[in-house]
């Protein structure tokens, strides 16, 4: 590089890093805004997650920033990551307490990881939060006896047993509820231990999150719904979204979305591991979606091997449903061992087909995860 193009980068990117600085001056002053915005919903028990306004507003800027020249989608990217800030903001000013004569919460599995969380989200809405783990069942008929709500958050293997077992003399008002990944079994568990209220939930997210807002979590009808439904807009206000389901609609559809999906990422990082492929060197070759599918194996490995285990292992179901993966994984080698091409475009349109409008809706929201796969990279 010559002095004369040094000089006028160097002069370029000072004027840069100046607008970044106005930019984070900015920002501060956003954030200021979403903590006062954060106050006024507190106050009122508003939900933290406001789509109507985010559509709204992203509608706007949208719009503005085409007429300033600058792409939308920039706009709506930087939003979206400020409206993620808010919504951690938001939360850690706490949030109403809907129902406030409720006794206190018993978690049991309270110290696992996601006791951990519900027992955070419920102690900033103003509930007096008990957790009672393992170790700690020598205090159970004290903390029962002032529960108005015991919620179960054990193990799979060992929920239903610890339901049946442990759980029949609960105050006869108290709200009896779990989040155990799978419902039908512990759902009917709960309706013969107790004789209240029963509702059970599978939050359909891992202990990570940040904030609840956007999540979803899968509801299931026990009994007396009108005694607890106060938790299921605590739960609105915390920024989830409810979605209804008989219990064994909720299993069914699990067997997909949950155990083949995990079955089959485990199979995945066996095979890697029984050839012993470097995961240097892959990523070293890795396009932005192999990278992604990487780490959306490999994080399955960060994690507990026994909840995996349960969630595969308690729907005995599954295996048929897996069983018909591997059938049509057979198949579909064998177009490849016998080279027949025609054949597997034939199938890959059928297949394109059957997806519809879905197809090319996913391939535009895969692009943006995409893309910022490869802003994170470093090197
Ligand atoms: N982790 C997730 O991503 C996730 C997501 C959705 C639902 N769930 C469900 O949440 C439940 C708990 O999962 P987790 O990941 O928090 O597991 P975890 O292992 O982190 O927590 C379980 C807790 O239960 C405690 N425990 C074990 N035996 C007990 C007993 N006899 N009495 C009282 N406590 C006992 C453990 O000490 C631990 O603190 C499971 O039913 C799981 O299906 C987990
Ligand atoms: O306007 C609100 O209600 C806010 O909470 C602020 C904000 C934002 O960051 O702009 C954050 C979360 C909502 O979903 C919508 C907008």
């Amino acid at each position: 590089m010559n002095e004369k193009t040094t000089a006028e980068l160097e002069h370029l990117r000072g004027l840069i890093d100046g607008v970044d600085q106005q930019l984070l001056h900015l920002l501060r002053k956003r954030l200021d805004l979403v903590a006062q915005v954060g106050t006024v919903k507190h106050g009122a028990g508003l939900p933290i997650y406001a789509p109507q306004r985010e559509a709204a507003m992203l509608a706007k800027r949208r719009e503005e920033a085409k007429n300033m020249g600058i792409a939308p989608q920039l706009i709506e990217d930087i939003l979206r990551r400020l409206m993620r800030e808010s919504y951690l903001n938001e939360k850690d000013v706490g949030f109403k307490q809907v129902k406030k004569d409720l006794g206190s919460v018993v978690i049991v599995g309270g110290k696992g990881q996601l006791g951990g969380l519900f027992s955070q989200m419920l102690t900033l809405s103003g509930y007096q939060v008990e957790l009672l783990d393992k170790d700690d069942w020598q205090q159970a008929d004290s903390l029962f006896s002032n529960a108005g709500m015991v919620l179960v958050t054990v193990p799979i293997a060992i929920t239903c047993e610890l339901i049946r077992e442990k759980l029949s003399q609960l105050p006869a008002d108290c709200i009896l509820a779990d989040l155990t990944s799978i419902k039908t079994e512990p759902v009917n568990a709960m309706l013969e231990a107790h004789s209240g209220p029963v509702v059970g939930f599978h939050p359909m997210f891992g202990p990570d999150v940040g904030s609840l807002a956007k999540q979803v979590v899968v509801v299931c009808h026990g009994r007396e719904p009108d005694k607890y439904q106060w938790l299921l807009e605590q739960i609105a206000i915390w920024g989830a979204r409810i979605v209804e389901a008989e219990p064994e609609r909720h299993d069914s559809a699990m067997q997909l979305v949950q155990a083949m999906r995990h079955f089959s990422t485990f199979v995945y990082g066996l095979n890697l591991c029984k050839e012993e492929a470097d995961i240097d060197t892959l990523l070293q070759f890795s396009s932005p979606i192999y990278r992604l599918e990487l780490a959306m194996v490999g994080r399955l490995f960060a994690q507990s091997p026994e909840l995996y285990a349960d969630i595969i292992f308690a729907q005995q179901d599954s295996q048929h449903a897996i069983g018909d993966y591997l059938d049509n994984y057979r198949e579909a080698l064998e177009l490849l061992k016998r080279g027949d091409r025609d054949e597997f475009i034939k199938q890959f349109q059928t297949v394109a087909k059957w997806f519809g409008d879905f197809a090319p809706q996913f391939q535009r929201e895969s692009r943006i995860m995409l893309q910022s796969v490869n802003d994170m990279k470093t090197n």
